[in-house]
């Protein structure tokens, strides 16, 4: 599975968002390293809060399903721009690999690679936890 195809995957999520309040809907493919692809879309709640992202909701998926080697991760929305990751996926996605890769496309068909940690630099982690 390519960056392309990968991408491909996540247009086909986005067609599930749940966005009734954003109306901004979202599509998030995973690639494990084993080659599965798991992928998800928004999902809003009218107490905004319990709102998940798409990324969130690939990623949780996967690792629902005892998949934690995660090889990269495909976001699209409808904007003519790239969508990158809100900071509390970055987070959540950064805790199972800094080298997770985020793979996104515009509406030009143009592809942005970053790894997790080009888009959380020096960010809290397990490893402090082991510090006092
Ligand atoms: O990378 C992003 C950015 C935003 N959203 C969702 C959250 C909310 O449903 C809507 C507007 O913020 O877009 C995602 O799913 N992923
Ligand atoms: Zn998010």
């Amino acid at each position: 599975m390519n960056e392309k195809e990968l991408l491909q995957k996540a247009i086909e999520a986005k067609e599930k968002a749940y966005v009734p309040y954003s109306k901004f809907p979202v599509g998030a493919a995973l690639l494990t390293k084993s080659g599965k692809v798991f992928t998800g879309c928004n999902i809003e709640c009218a107490s905004f809060g319990g709102t998940n992202c798409a990324e969130r909701t690939a990623l949780f998926k996967a690792i629902s399903e005892g998949e934690k080697e995660i090889e990269a991760i495909a976001v699209v929305s409808d904007n003519e721009d790239y969508t990158f990751p809100c900071g509390i996926c970055r987070q959540v996605i950064l805790e199972f690999g800094r080298e997770i890769k985020i793979i996104l496309g515009n509406k030009k068909g143009q592809i942005q690679v970053f790894t997790i940690e080009d888009l959380l630099p020096k960010s809290f982690s397990g490893v402090d936890l082991e510090k006092k």
